[in-house]
């Protein structure tokens, strides 16, 4: 070979072991970041050296964070309504709490956003990330012995599972499973709390709705995949002993809610003069709601973590047979859509332009009435707040929170 040939096999020789080698970097990188199958749905990442999470700096607030002389919990979706109550509520009464939520683009990110701010005022670190990137959940699991996991992230939403069906399989399916598989090699495996809904119920028509009726005929693919998601935790409850108990929430409402929900937008439509739609079913009968208010809520999701049973596999096999639990938590008094809008007429002085429209085949049930005795048995639980005197805190957190720019932080 002469010499300009040697060099040019020596460049050719380069060039492909580079490519190889940056191809194989690339792959690695793919293989790691969670799975981007979360259509319509963005999920921002910001960066920052406390938010880096191979810094020691993130591993020391991470274990701050879930400091406890009693209970370590990971809350999943603590930038969202429930579990930034929930969040809020444990560390108060003295429990380590880490958030994790995705905050995806689903409804205001600056809502979740506020919502963090108050947590970290509280000493509540939320982390942003997803519950299906397993190595961040195996990360946490090795550097913090949690004791329980109030598994509250969740594509939520009724009607909005006809435009995005990905984002609930995703979430609700796929993300269970990576969680219950991070909790069931996690040395000790964590008790699970998790919310299911009252959509399990479908086109049931006996009433109150029971844990022991059947949920064979879901209305909605949101209401689907919570179903599936009871039969998931009945999987990993039986394999690997985990302990796991399941909340069905009753159309949960309050300060700081969600947007996507009827009271929170009605509120903003009447106050801007704007039209509302009212559903209504065939021979002009009335949608009704078991309204559960937030606080009523957050005192279910801690009765049930405290009597949860600890989970008995270790190592990823079961010892013994564990907990499997099911509960309604509702208000147990179901109340006509048009009667939340009079209420609210009324808290806000202004009237609404109603248009009443016929229930749409999008995943609407007529009603949701839950039997609570359950619950009650197990750890007295009971809801205490109607809903005239809920819409009432809620309209004055409302008014606060979007028209004073200074924002209170305070729940
Ligand atoms: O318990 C649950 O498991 C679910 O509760 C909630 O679903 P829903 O009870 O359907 O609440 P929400 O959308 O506020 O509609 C309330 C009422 O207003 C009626 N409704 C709604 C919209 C509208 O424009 N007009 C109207 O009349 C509508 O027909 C309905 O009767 C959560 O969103 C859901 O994530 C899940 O947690």
């Amino acid at each position: 070979m002469d010499k300009h040939r040697r060099w040019t096999y020596s460049i050719t020789k380069l060039v492909f072991w580079t490519t190889l080698f940056a191809g194989t970097l690339l792959f690695i990188c793919f293989q790691n970041s969670p799975p981007s199958n979360n259509a319509h749905l963005k999920v921002i990442k910001r960066g920052s050296s406390t938010n880096s999470r191979s810094s020691p700096e993130w591993e020391k607030r991470v274990k701050l964070s879930a400091r406890s002389g009693h209970f370590s919990i990971l809350v999943t979706g603590a930038a969202g309504f429930v579990g930034s109550h929930v969040s809020a509520a444990l560390k108060l009464r003295g429990d380590g709490v880490v958030g994790l939520d995705n905050f995806n683009s689903y409804y205001d990110i600056s809502l979740k956003r506020a919502r963090q701010k108050l947590l970290e005022n509280n000493g509540v670190f939320v982390i942003e990330g997803d519950i299906n990137d397993n190595h961040l959940l195996k990360k946490l699991f090795d550097i913090v012995k949690f004791t329980h996991v109030v598994h509250l992230a969740a594509q939520a939403g009724v009607r909005y599972a006809m435009k995005n069906p990905g984002s609930y399989v995703h979430s609700n399916i796929a993300g269970l499973v990576s969680l219950f598989e991070a909790c069931k090699s996690a040395n000790p495996q964590p008790a699970i709390v998790w919310a299911s809904s009252s959509s399990v119920y479908g086109l049931n028509t006996k009433v109150p709705f029971s844990e022991k009726d059947r949920t064979d005929q879901p209305a909605s693919l949101y209401a689907a995949t919570k179903k599936a998601g009871e039969e998931i935790a009945h999987t990993y409850n039986h394999i690997y002993g985990l302990s796991i108990t399941g909340l069905r929430f009753f159309t949960v409402y309050g300060p700081w809610g969600r947007p996507d929900m009827a009271y929170f937008f009605f509120t903003k439509d009447i106050l801007k003069g704007k039209p509302i739609s009212l559903f209504q079913g065939s021979n002009n009968r009335s949608v009704a709601r078991d309204f559960t208010y937030i606080d009523d809520i957050v005192k279910g999701c801690l009765g049930a973590l405290d009597t949860a049973e600890k989970s008995t596999g270790s190592g990823g096999k079961k010892k013994k047979n564990a907990q499997l639990r099911v509960f309604n938590l509702g208000n147990t008094s179901p109340v006509p859509v048009t009667k939340l809008v009079s209420i609210l007429e009324k808290l806000l002085k202004v009237k609404a332009k109603r248009n009443v429209l016929p229930l749409p085949r999008n995943g609407d049930v007529m009603f949701t009435h839950a039997n609570i005795s359950y619950a009650q048995k197990e750890f007295g639980y009971k809801a205490t707040t109607d809903l005239q005197m809920g819409l009432q805190k809620f309209v004055n957190w409302y008014l606060d929170y979007y028209s004073i720019s200074e924002k209170k932080n305070s729940w």
